[in-house]
């Protein structure tokens, strides 16, 4: 068999819906030297043994290519592989100076906008790829004395970056309770999933009681767009990571990330995010009652657009790279009254943020991502 005949069977086995076989072709395309082949299949696999899917890729006919390598430092980090945070911070560094910009845009999202490091690292970008940096404002003034103390600026910065722990600035409410986090994302990580995923906009759709499935409402007028598995990257792992390691949730407890834009005029009316098991009960198998919630600013808002607890008189006006978490339902799965909320209108901006509805069992979306074997 050669490659060729290798991805014909795949495809056929996936049209008639054997997708274990079809990976089964994959694997042997990427043993070949298929690159699209080997990822597939190795991603196919990382939900259940991360670990296999990095042999896998060390041994596939395609290892020694710098994108091989990116991806499997993608899966063996997000997949708990103890490799200690030098060594990734190394090999995401050699990567981007192999030409693999993904690696400089992710070590970009560990380091703080106004360091040296970051400024070392934009101006790299800017060089390899004009248009990406210009869409993610890189500039490329590099005010670092040597290239070689700057590398190890960078290296140092971004391994202790990877271990960061975070801690609420702000505790809103204590019986729900509500908290806040400042500086979750930099800017530079705002404009990345802005940037990113906004051509993924969508009319935003409410349940529907009768029907159980999405709908338009103008109780939602907002535009969302619902970051799918296929469009998960580092960065969006890194925020889901973030997003279990503050509300002490397992990452495969999540639903898919949303990005959201509301125009001027546009709001979430009062709502609560929990489910009502009969009402919504097509949803509610997915992972069950929607225990917490977690939105993350993407920009700050000078009038309007706030986050709103009218039971609890708060509100939140956005600002850029905050996370606020709060609970939905108590851990017998009853709603938290308190925890009825809105997105107020905004008066002459956009207002985005990345949202996450956390629930009580595994999603779709958490177990084709993290699979079985994640720690959270
Ligand atoms: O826009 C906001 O501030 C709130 C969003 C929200 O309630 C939700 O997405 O569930
Ligand atoms: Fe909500």
């Amino acid at each position: 068999m050669n490659i060729e005949q290798c991805i014909n069977s795949a495809n056929e086995a996936h049209s008639s819906g054997n997708t274990d076989e079809a990976m089964l072709w994959l694997k042997q395309a990427g043993e070949l030297g298929d690159i699209n082949a080997a990822l597939d299949y190795a991603y196919y696999k990382s939900g259940e043994n991360p670990n296999e899917s990095v042999a896998f890729l060390d041994g596939a006919g395609c290892a020694d290519s710098p994108v091989v390598q990116f991806h499997k430092l993608l899966i063996g980090y997000f997949g708990d592989i103890a490799w200690n945070p030098k060594f990734v911070a190394q090999t995401l560094l050699s990567l981007g100076e192999e030409g693999v910009i993904e690696a400089y845009l992710v070590t970009l999202s560990y380091l703080s906008v106004e360091s040296s490091a970051f400024s070392y690292i934009a101006g790299k970008v800017c060089h390899l790829a004009p248009n990406i940096s210009s869409q993610l404002k890189l500039t490329s003034e590099v005010s670092v004395s040597t290239a070689l103390s700057a590398h190890q600026q960078t290296v140092d910065e971004l391994s202790s970056a990877l271990i960061r722990v975070y801690e609420p600035s702000k505790i809103l409410d204590k019986s729900l309770p509500i908290e806040v986090y400042e500086s979750i994302l930099s800017e530079y990580e705002c404009r990345y999933l802005i940037t990113k995923f906004n051509a993924l906009l969508k009319p935003s759709m409410v349940v529907d009681p009768v029907t159980g499935r999405g709908k338009i409402d103008s109780v939602r007028t907002s535009y969302v767009a619902v970051i799918e598995p296929a469009h998960c990257d580092w960065i969006t792992r890194k925020l889901d990571k973030t997003i279990s390691q503050i509300t002490h949730t397992l990452r495969q407890n999540g639903e898919a990330l949303n990005l959201l834009r509301y125009s001027p005029g546009q709001q979430y009316k009062p709502h609560y995010d929990g489910l009502n098991e009969i009402n919504d009960a097509l949803m509610f198998k997915d992972g069950k009652q929607r225990i917490k919630t977690a939105l993350v600013y993407l920009n700050t808002i000078s009038e309007g657009g706030e986050t709103l607890f009218p039971k609890l008189d708060i509100r939140i006006a956005p600002k850029s790279g905050t996370m606020v978490v709060f609970s939905n339902s108590d851990e017998n799965g009853k709603l938290l009254l308190n925890s009825y909320h809105a997105g107020a209108p905004t008066v002459s901006e956009n207002k985005w943020l990345v949202t996450k509805w956390i629930r009580e069992c595994t999603t779709m979306y958490g177990n084709l991502i993290y699979g079985t074997y994640t720690k959270g």
